[in-house]
């Protein structure tokens, strides 16, 4: 392997300390074209589909990418905003605010948002704080509950970066938050508002986003994380068993997933006679597709046909304040004891070296 020369940290007048705020990512517009391109990307990662290439590239590029477009950006066409895809639009601005809030302790803290999958990725965006000077990164995917397919590959995505650079900043990376107190308290508060606005169902439904179930197997915390997350946010809700479920949605391709499966689930209790639900979907940071619209089109569609007669979704804890103030307090526990000094810069000793050399020449 070989290094291209690099420019020297521009360490300005302070290092600084990047703080890399990750989510999956998302088409760059609700077309086929756009979709396919972030799909082939998406179903490629051998993380989130764990079948040897061998098998999986006929029915990825014989199949999936030739149907599953144009269906998905008809969906992503009924979610999309003015400002563009809502995750792109929810992460970024959780990046500004989380900058606001980090900004405010004391060393030169560059926040930056970046996407697994697609626009801006994670090599643009470390490239962006390497320029700006930050020696050490922090790198915070924004998935409370750690499982192999998020929070695993965009720590392999940090690595493939390094890969290609000669002086790699420190990392730390934020594993998992899905039993943090301060998340926990900006979910109930999520639910408490939304209960006082829109007034009170007879279930809480929280929904996470689903895994193959032979991950639980071979494994992936996921699934103990999810379930841990539901029985804290109960617990801060004061609601007992009866009062609350844990399902499981997105379903993906033919294997069995975890279950309960969300929307199953919710016909069943339709049928069964429950007749006002609400849903959250503790799992995702911010408002997506998942959520938009397999949740508060299709699965609210499904939950009153089935005889519900009243479907109430809460939002994911997007920009509220109580969420930036969690992951900031995430992030400001991973940057403890990080210092701000840095090792001297061996291109720079090496010129102000050569520098001396040669004035010193010259006279
Ligand atoms: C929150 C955690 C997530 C886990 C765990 C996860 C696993 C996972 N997902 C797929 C397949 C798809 N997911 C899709 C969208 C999507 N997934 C997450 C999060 C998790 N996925 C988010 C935030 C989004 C939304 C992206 C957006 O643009 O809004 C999609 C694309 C949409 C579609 O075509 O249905 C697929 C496909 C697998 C296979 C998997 C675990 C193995
Ligand atoms: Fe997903
Ligand atoms: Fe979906």
């Amino acid at each position: 392997m070989s290094f291209l020369p690099e420019p020297a940290f521009d360490h300005g007048s302070t290092p600084a300390i990047g703080v890399l705020l990750c989510n999956l990512g998302t088409p760059d517009a609700p077309t086929a074209s756009a979709v396919r391109r972030y799909l082939a990307q998406f179903l490629s990662d051998p993380r989130v589909i764990e079948i040897p290439k061998l098998a999986w590239w006929p029915i990825l590029h014989g199949i999936i990418l030739r149907t599953r477009p144009a269906k998905s950006a008809q969906k992503y066409a009924s979610i999309w905003t003015k400002e563009g895809s809502p995750l792109m639009v929810w992460t970024e601005r959780q990046a500004k605010l989380l900058q606001g809030r980090l900004g405010e302790q004391g060393h030169r803290v560059i926040v930056r948002h970046a996407m697994r999958y697609g626009n801006p990725s994670i090599a643009s965006q470390l490239d962006a704080l390497r320029a700006a000077g930050a020696t050490r990164v922090l790198v915070l995917p924004a998935y409370p509950q750690y499982s192999g397919a998020t929070t695993a590959s965009v720590i392999d995505e940090v690595a493939r970066w390094s890969l290609a650079h000669r002086h790699v900043p420190e990392f730390r990376f934020v594993n998992r938050y899905h039993d943090d107190p301060r998340y926990i308290e900006a979910l109930a508060d999520s639910v408490r508002a939304h209960w006082k606005s829109e007034g009170r169902g007879d279930l809480l439904v929280m929904s996470f986003h689903g895994m193959p179930a032979r991950t639980l197997t071979l494994g992936d915390p996921y699934h103990c994380e999810c379930l841990k997350t539901g029985r804290l946010l109960a617990e801060a809700l004061r609601l007992s068993e009866a009062q609350y479920k844990v399902t499981f949605q997105s379903r993906f391709g033919k294997a069995r997933w975890l279950e309960p499966y969300t929307e199953p689930t919710l016909r069943t209790l339709a049928e069964g006679g429950l007749k006002s639900v609400d849903l959250v979907c503790p799992g995702f940071s911010a408002d997506c597709i998942e959520t938009l619209e397999e949740i508060d089109m299709e699965a609210r569609e499904a939950f009153l046909h089935a005889g519900g007669q009243r479907f109430s979704y809460i939002p994911c804890l997007n920009d509220r304040p109580a969420h930036i103030r969690a992951l900031a307090a995430v992030a400001e526990q991973h940057l403890q004891g990080w210092p701000t000094t840095t090792t001297p810069d061996a291109t720079a000793l090496a010129r102000q070296r050569e520098a001396a050399q040669m004035s010193g020449a010259s006279r």
